[in-house]
């Protein structure tokens, strides 16, 4: 069990209770409350719960995180938002207090793009994150995102952005310079300018501007602006010839030794998440599962579709990995923009048909960078992925850097409420898909997909899941059922490892090996917390080990109403 967390709340008549509904009584002081007087009874107050805490059976208490009971209290299991939110930690938001703000306006996962700022910048981020998470009862994960290698403007001179007009010739380099040098932009790769011929496209940003090749000289290029517009800090550079892109990531590696290093950082500060960027196939993912088996086995690994390579290896890279990131941003520099929705649309389905969370990224609200108001494109695209199932959505530089990441996020939030609930009416796709090979994992998936219908056509009110490493809630969570899913656990890891899955709510508790013990506590602690009421029917899914020598799996769906 994890430690307790020591948020107390002070009651009328001296009552005196922490997160886990642990009360104490205690005498109130009999001089008058001065400040010092306070103090020693706040002191006391304290002690007093520890000890009771201490006391306590300590596998009476429920690990579920103090957003979601909240939400539950107000809303009712109903109201519970299933899409989960992903918010990238940058300057805009990385104290103790914004961090607070993000975790109570519902982030799920707090990104720290590798790309960016130092690594003691990033592990005070990530103290604070698990600060956060054991002082205040929140459950936020932690996901590393690596730099990857990619061609960009390593340095145009200027801080921010460069115009380039129609006609004008710039030049660029791999060497550096310092200074602003006229029309002379350096590229952050050393042969980015290898195969490349004249009459090719140089496409800064996915379109943002486009120049022709006009000329290599030594390792440089020289280039006449075609399309017009901006070159910003970063900007990421392609080569087109014939309408197509020229293949350049294949020279990259996609572990660098800075990525490798992140890892090592990641790993030693505990993450729960590290997202790889520029995956090229299945290869790299399962090199870093490997490498991760023999460190910390609960890490999950999640490949970034950001290439075309990476597109034309999708589904091996979906089966090597735990889950999939549609990195929209660096997806539209290679990739027609026009193809980015249909290009989302299946990759989400293929996740779910293989039962691995998805987040869609990049751009969802990029308006509310600067405006307070996203907008109704933007509004557009978020629900259209929360109608197309992703289990999450994410936000950039709207959080990292932007002037409204709060309000931003609470956008995700309202949007993806209304239309989880608008499309709860909808027919239900149910996954076609048979995943398991072994009997027990074949059993295991058809007593999932069972419960979800049955759930569905019940209309319980919740669905109540026990499991260790967390697949029998994530396939509970592929058929996207309508009640919400809880899913317990006596794994920490695992529960921070459920925070990305649809639908999921994971609650840490001690579990027995007997199912019914487990079955009965639980539900006895969330209604003694008032989060389940008479009447209330809940659908629950368990598997229960054996004790016999019959090696007969059991698992066992059964619906409780509660009394
Ligand atoms: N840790 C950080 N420190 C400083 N700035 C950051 C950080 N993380 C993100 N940003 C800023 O937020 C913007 C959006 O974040 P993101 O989409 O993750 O990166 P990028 O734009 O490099 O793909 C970045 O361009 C960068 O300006
Ligand atoms: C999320 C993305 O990756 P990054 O921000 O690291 O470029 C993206 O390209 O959309
Ligand atoms: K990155
Ligand atoms: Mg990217």
């Amino acid at each position: 069990m994890a430690s307790i967390p020591t948020v107390f709340t002070l009651l009328p008549h001296y009552t005196v209770q922490n997160r886990f509904s642990v009360s104490v009584s205690i005498p109130p002081p009999k001089i008058g409350l001065n400040v010092t007087n306070l103090k020693r009874f706040a002191t006391r107050a304290v002690m007093q719960v520890d000890k009771a805490v201490q006391e306590s059976k300590k596998d009476d208490l429920l690990g579920i995180d103090v957003v979601r009971e909240t939400e539950l209290r107000e809303k009712g299991f109903w109201g519970l938002r299933k899409t989960k939110l992903v918010c990238t930690i940058g300057p805009a938001c990385c104290s103790y207090q914004q961090l607070e703000k993000l975790a109570l306006g519902g982030m799920n996962v707090a990104r720290l793009n590798m790309c960016h700022n130092t690594k003691d910048w990033h592990q005070d981020v990530i103290r604070n994150i698990k600060k956060l998470n054991l002082e205040k009862g929140f459950c936020v994960s932690v996901m590393i995102d690596t730099e990857g290698t990619q061609i960009h403007v390593a340095d145009h001179g200027a801080p921010s952005s460069l115009k380039a007009e129609d006609g004008s010739i710039w030049y660029f380099t791999t060497e550096q310079f310092k200074g602003c040098r006229p029309f002379t932009v350096q590229a952050s790769y050393e042969g980015f300018a290898q195969g490349v011929k004249e009459g090719d496209e140089l496409v800064v940003d996915g379109g943002m501007t486009t120049f022709e090749v006009i000329e290599r000289v030594g390792n440089d290029l020289r280039c006449k602006c075609i399309d017009p517009g901006l070159i910003l800090p970063r900007a990421k550079l392609s080569f087109w010839r014939d309408g197509k892109l020229v293949n350049k990531h294949d020279e990259l590696p996609t572990l660098s030794s800075k990525d490798w290093s992140d890892i090592e950082f990641g790993i030693s500060e505990g993450v729960d998440i590290i997202a790889l960027s520029f995956v090229k196939d299945g290869d790299v993912v399962k090199h870093l599962k490997n490498y991760l088996s023999t460190k910390n086995k609960f890490i999950k690994v999640l490949a970034k579709i950001e290439s075309l390579e990476s597109l034309h290896k999708l589904e091996e890279i979906v089966e090597a990995s735990d889950g999939i990131m549609i990195a929209r941003g660096d997806l539209g520099v290679e990739i027609p923009l026009e193809q980015i929705p249909t290009v989302q649309e299946d990759i989400i389905n293929l996740c779910r048909q293989l039962n691995k969370p998805v987040i869609v990224a990049s751009q969802l609200l990029e308006s509310m960078i600067e405006y307070p108001t996203p907008t109704r494109a933007e509004i557009a695209d978020v629900c259209e992925a929360v109608k197309q199932y992703a289990d999450a959505l994410m936000l950039s530089g709207e959080s990292a850097v932007g002037s409204f990441g709060e309000k931003a996020l609470s956008v995700l939030r309202t949007a993806s409420t209304r239309m989880e609930a608008w499309s709860r009416e909808e027919t239900q796709l149910v996954p076609q898909r048979a995943l398991g090979f072994s009997l027990s994992d074949q059993i295991a998936e058809e007593t999932c997909n069972s419960a979800a219908r049955m759930a569905n056509n019940l209309g319980v009110d919740a669905i109540f899941v026990y499991t260790r490493h967390g697949q029998m809630a994530s396939l509970v969570s592929r058929n996207r059922p309508k009640s919400p899913i809880f899913a317990f656990t006596n794994e920490k890891k695992t529960q921070m490892g459920l925070n990305l899955l649809w639908g999921v709510i994971p609650v840490l508790v001690d579990l027995s090996d007997d199912m019914e013990t487990n079955i009965e506590k639980t539900t006895r602690l969330i209604k003694s917390q008032g989060m389940l009421k008479e009447g209330d029917a809940v659908l629950i899914v368990s598997d229960v080990i054996p004790t016999d020598a019959t090696r007969t799996i059991y698992q066992s769906i059964q619906v409780k109403i509660i009394s």
